[in-house]
């Protein structure tokens, strides 16, 4: 039997699967899917099966052996094995790597050396050993091997003579390929397997024995097993009254595998299906069609804010898990709030499994583990639960499909979005893609001109709409206010006059206010008022940001840090001034204007913490705070009865970014915004401020019309040949130095350039701009261009662009140029 492995060595030579023998002894461990250890060079790597055969075109002189099997199950199904082939071709990455991108962190590989005793061969070829080198020896054997690290440490200063003796051949070196995290184990109590016999033996301890009497009352009150650390804390002991009951043989003390469950202390109030309203019906009933029939369609599902998408989410879970089918669901990080985990806990339970990014590294692994083990049917998490190995799917949804983190931004840079596709339509499941501001490329793929389209190579999508919110409650009416004219009138504060007066007013009817602050447009930088100096980060282009709580100013790129300053650098002036974040200055202000208010502030600061979030919403929710203030946090997916007004500081902070999508980034955060205000029988209000009212982006926000904007920026888009009407490839090269990065970049475009023309040629329609400097310059002392393909067509494009960017093999060989490619880029800096 042979196997091919994907070897866990990423560079383009290595890109391709390997031929191994699979030695008799371990063929039944083995699996497409399998993690495996392989010899490769002078080494032993990880690698992943990706295909196994009878035989083999290879010189099987030449093959090796696997090494080992590192699984008892293959951690990846044949279909994710073939999933990664799709999205190593789709968005040029090594195989592996996407792989990789599939398992939990935990099963990454950690490689260890170790070190075993040899055997001479013959009893006289011993040469002479000191004393300490034979004291070496003695310690290895004893242990059969130990890692090479810890032996260096125990005998430290040593070194010389450890080598020596793998040198001579007396210590051998073996590689070990370990998983980085393992099961968790707790001790556990069990009670005699007679229990007849507690009575007798509570006779029989002395009344100095309270405590082992209670231990022993609790085993026949209660006679199953229970966690050494439970029991510890609910009858109030210590660990050694139980040891001793155990020592005397009458209860049992053993490790026992537990699963790490984050969501273990809590419990979830079961929630019934409510009756849908009309539109949720209909929509539903279109999922439901399409889950049972199994037709492979993709849903754009585009409803309001407050129009109960979650609800349609949760109902079409259930016949999919009526058929006996499994659901995933994503959600944009960000607003993997409390609440989303407490509406699919509360439906569907222990049938729930969680995955996100603020997850330990075990407690990860361990909802993985579920997966796997088939104890969960249900998955819901950021963007990489898209890989959730379960094996027979009947619905993917993705709620907030505008959102830009379902694409990954590092490699494998793939679309969460297009990933669910795919496995899909290998399962023959529905996919919904759920929003109250669907991006421009999925609404595209709703129009006729797109399912016309003969070079759209993708699957056209079908439109479902919720047009109004449940019961009839209104969306809330939205005032923009120029922050221009407050400043004619005299209005120096961040606040318009209209909104200070609606916050006023809301605090005396105790209802309550979300105030949002996009964090991009008001920086943390530090600044002299005297010079204008701004203090940067030496390496990257870039201004520092201040952080109050360590009195430091640091770079967000490469970590650099300084203290906080208290002179100019520049000038000497003392006037330098730390601008804290912007949502803290908010804080700082509301202060002053409302003695007592009570702010709950939600940004990167005051949620680093885990259960920060949770901690905040609920205080929020049980009314302990009259205004939560935030970034984009704020903004999404929370519904709370009592938000009655709503107010987005600076409306334009986005709207000024570079990047052609900052308009509809605008009209997708307003919306938002404004959407959670007035969500139950409270009618809300929102207030835009803003220094461009007049843009179209706040102007259709506010009056809730998606279609006027949508119209609106196709238009534009078409005409400026952006998406979704061409596809975008972004190349960036990063280098120390200007010229050979502006050689380079050149060499790139013009090979670019040459295969453009000889598909336009063929009628095709291919651009390349640049190169120039990316909109950031320089990150880690490391200078950044980059180069833009925009192109139509089908999708191959991706494999000549690779192609092309082989020319720069030998300069990242030797000048260590770093070529990146993305593949439909989501941000462009
Ligand atoms: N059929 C129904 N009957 C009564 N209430 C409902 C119904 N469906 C949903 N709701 C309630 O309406 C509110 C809004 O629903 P939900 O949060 O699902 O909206 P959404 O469409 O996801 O909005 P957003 O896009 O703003 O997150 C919730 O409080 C929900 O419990
Ligand atoms: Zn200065
Ligand atoms: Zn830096």
């Amino acid at each position: 039997m042979y196997a091919k492995v994907i070897v866990d060595v990423p560079a383009r030579q290595t890109n391709r699967a390997f031929d191994y023998i699979v030695p008799e002894s371990l063929r039944d461990w083995i699996a497409v899917g399998s993690r495996v250890g392989v010899p490769f060079g002078p080494r032993v790597v990880q690698g992943f099966v990706v295909e196994l055969q009878p035989d083999t075109d290879q010189n099987k002189e030449k093959l090796k052996p696997i090494a080992h099997a590192l699984d008892l199950t293959p951690p990846l199904t044949p279909e994710l094995v073939k999933l990664g082939r799709w999205i190593s071709r789709t968005y040029l990455c090594h195989e592996v790597t996407a792989l990789q991108a599939m398992i939990p962190g935990a099963l990454k590989a950690k490689y260890e050396r170790h070190v075993r005793v040899t055997e001479p061969a013959e009893e006289g070829a011993v040469s002479f050993l000191l004393p300490r080198q034979q004291e070496i020896l003695q310690y290895v054997k004893e242990r059969d091997s130990v890692e090479l690290e810890s032996l260096m440490e125990k005998f430290g200063g040593d070194g010389p003579l450890i080598r020596q003796l793998i040198e001579e051949g007396r210590l051998s070196e073996v590689q070990l390929i370990k998983d980085r995290m393992s099961t968790k184990k707790a001790l556990t109590v069990f009670p005699p397997d007679d229990l007849e016999r507690l009575d007798g033996w509570i006779r029989e301890l002395s009344a100095r024995a309270a405590k082992q009497k209670e231990v022993l009352e609790h085993l026949r009150l209660h006679p199953e097993p229970v966690k050494l650390t439970d029991l510890l804390a609910k009858l109030n002991i210590s660990a050694s009254t139980v040891k001793g009951l155990a020592d005397r043989g009458w209860l049992r003390l053993e490790e026992v595998e537990v699963m790490r469950d984050p969501y273990g202390s809590r419990t979830f109030k079961p929630t019934d299906p409510l009756p849908l309203t009309a539109e949720q019906e209909k929509v539903f009933s279109r999922i439901q069609g399409a889950v049972v029939g199994r037709e492979k369609r993709v849903f754009l599902l585009h409803g309001v804010t407050g129009s109960g998408k979650t609800e349609v989410y949760l109902q079409s879970i259930q016949s999919c898990l009526d058929m006996g089918r499994e659901a995933i669901v994503l959600v944009p990080e960000i607003s993997l709030t409390p609440q989303m985990v407490e509406r699919f806990k509360g439906r569907f339970g222990e049938r729930v499994a969680v995955l996100h990014s603020r997850l330990s590294h075990g407690e990860r692994y361990d909802e993985w583990r579920k997966i796997m083990r088939k104890q969960v049917q249900v998955v819901i998490g950021a963007r990489s639960a898209i890989f959730a190995p379960f094996t027979s799917i009947g619905l993917i949804i993705i709620d907030e499909e505008h959102e830009t983190t379902y694409k990954q931004e590092e490699s494998p840079k793939y679309h969460a979005r297009e990933v669910a596709a795919a496995r899909a339509s290998y399962h023959g499941a529905a996919v919904v893609l759920g929003s109250a501001t669907p991006s421009l490329e999925s609404m595209y793929r709703t129009t006729p001109e797109a399912m016309d389209d003969p070079s759209e190579d993708r699957a056209a999508y079908e439109l479902l709409s919720m047009p109004s919110r449940v019961e009839g409650r209104p969306l809330p009416a939205v005032q923009i206010v120029d922050m221009r004219e407050e400043l004619k009138q005299g209005n120096r504060s961040m606040f318009s006059r209209g909104l200070y007066k609606a916050i006023e007013d809301r605090l005396h009817k105790k209802e309550q206010v979300v105030l949002l602050l996009n964090r991009r447009g008001y920086a943390t930088f530090v600044m002299c008022r005297t010079c204008g100096y701004v203090a940067e980060c030496p390496h990257c282009d870039i201004s520092l940001t201040y952080h109050q709580s360590s009195h430091t100013i640091r770079c967000h790129y490469c970590g650099y840090a300084e203290r906080e300053l208290s002179t100019c650098p520049e000038c000497e002036s003392s006037h330098i001034r730390h601008f804290g974040t912007g949502t803290q200055r908010v804080e700082e202000e509301l202060g002053k204007l409302f003695p007592g208010i009570r702010v709950i502030r939600m940004d990167v600061d005051t949620t680093t913490e885990k259960g920060s979030h949770e901690k905040w919403l609920t205080l929020f929710k049980n009314r302990q705070a009259d205004v939560l203030l935030g970034t984009q946090m704020v903004a999404k997916g929370l519904d709370f009865p009592h938000v009655t007004l709503v107010g987005a500081l600076a409306a334009d902070s986005v709207l000024n970014l570079p990047d052609f999508r900052a308009a509809e980034r605008t009209f997708q955060l307003l919306t938002q915004v404004a959407g959670r205000a007035g969500r139950h029988e409270l009618p809300g209000e929102v207030f835009v401020q803003t220094y461009t009212p007049e843009h179209y982006s706040i102007l259709t926000a506010a009056r809730h019309d998606y279609t006027a904007f949508m119209r609106k920026e196709m238009m534009l888009r078409k005409f400026h040949h952006y998406p979704p009407f061409h596809r975008l490839i972004l190349i960036t090269l990063t280098h120390e130095q200007v010229p050979l990065l502006l050689r380079s970049g050149e060499v790139l475009a013009n090979r670019l350039r040459e295969i453009g023309n000889d598909r336009n040629r063929s009628g095709g329609e291919l651009e390349v701009l640049g190169p120039v400097a990316s909109p950031i310059s320089r990150i880690k002392d490391r200078y950044r261009f980059q180069c833009m393909i925009k192109y139509r067509g089908e999708a191959d494009i991706a494999a000549l662009v690779q192609q092309a960017a082989s020319v720069l093999d030998e300069t990242v060989k030797q000048q260590k140029l770093t070529v990146s490619i993305d593949v439909d880029p989501q941000l462009l800096m």
